[in-house]
């Protein structure tokens, strides 16, 4: 068993702010006395446009975001996974990432967003995420931690199947979704939606999500949540913003053994092809 903690806050285009309010999530994270927090998608800021998402983005070791995240970590020699901006190829884009900071402080993997979330929807949301962020190329492979093999994919990534499959396939016992889901789309798809990818891929789903108002144009949808292998949700942060909150739960490796044992999902890749 392992306790773990997901985080949730309301980002700004403050990144001195949002630094305060994940130090208060560790401090909240450490006190429950779980083994590693994981935080939302663009927790180091969401700003109100394309162009001052560019503006803001900061390399790793220059955004005091992450310097002052990575100091929590070794101080409190707890694993924090987040999503940042970081520079693109070129001054045109950034990239939609997110981080494993280890217990020493150290960013030990990256994985970059692959699906960008184009939308154009009446009376909803219309954003167009590709005009200000580059997609990224590849899968990041389940990695070891103390609360078993994590895989990482990013919100809209959720709504692609093939990559959790494709990360279960990898070993993953944990597969996260860090998120700033909109709050008409995350009230119609979002828990549905985590729940089938926990029970397909019979692995702990993990899902720390942005919440509220961040500008004058974006709101979340909030509900962070933590669901085990069988899709029950053990933790749900709702959607009330305010003061930032965290969520627990065990990830118990004997029930995720025993699920996988009792309902085999041998493929039939005879029939139709592997992912
Ligand atoms: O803009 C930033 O800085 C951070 N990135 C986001 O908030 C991204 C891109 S706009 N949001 C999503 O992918 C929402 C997906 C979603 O809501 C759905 O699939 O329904």
């Amino acid at each position: 068993m392992a306790l773990v903690a997901v985080g949730q806050l309301t980002s700004t285009a403050s990144m001195a702010n949002n630094l305060r309010q994940c130090q208060l999530l560790v401090k909240k994270a450490v006190k429950a006395g779980a083994r590693a927090l994981f935080l939302p998608e663009a927790s180091d800021y969401i700003a109100s446009s394309g162009e001052e998402t560019i503006k803001m983005a900061k390399s790793a070791q220059e955004s005091e975001f992450l310097v002052g995240l990575q100091e929590e970590a070794r101080r409190e020699k707890l694993p924090i996974h987040v999503g940042v901006h970081e520079p693109g190829q070129d001054s045109r884009r950034v990239k939609n990432t997110v981080l494993w900071i280890d217990e020493r402080g150290e960013i030990a993997q990256r994985y970059q967003k692959i699906h960008l979330f184009d939308v154009d929807i009446k009376n909803g949301p219309v954003l167009k995420e590709s005009n200000s962020v580059e997609p990224g190329g590849q899968i990041l492979p389940p990695f070891n931690t103390p609360l078993g093999k994590v895989a990482s994919t990013i919100c809209f990534d959720l709504r692609f199947p093939e990559i959790s499959l494709a990360l279960k396939r990898q070993g993953a016992d944990i597969i996260t979704f860090p998120s700033a889901f909109t709050v008409p789309t995350g009230k119609a798809h979002w828990e549905i939606l985590l729940r089938a990818r926990a029970i397909e891929t019979q692995s702990y789903v993990i899902a720390a999500a942005q919440v509220g108002r961040h500008n004058e144009k974006r709101v979340s949808y909030g509900h962070s949540m933590i669901i085990d292998p069988w899709g029950t949700v053990l933790a749900d942060l709702g959607g009330n913003d305010g003061e930032p909150e965290i969520a627990t739960a065990e990830i118990d490796f004997e029930l995720l053994k025993k699920i996988r044992r009792e309902m085999p999902l041998a493929r039939r890749t005879d029939v139709y092809p592997a992912v």
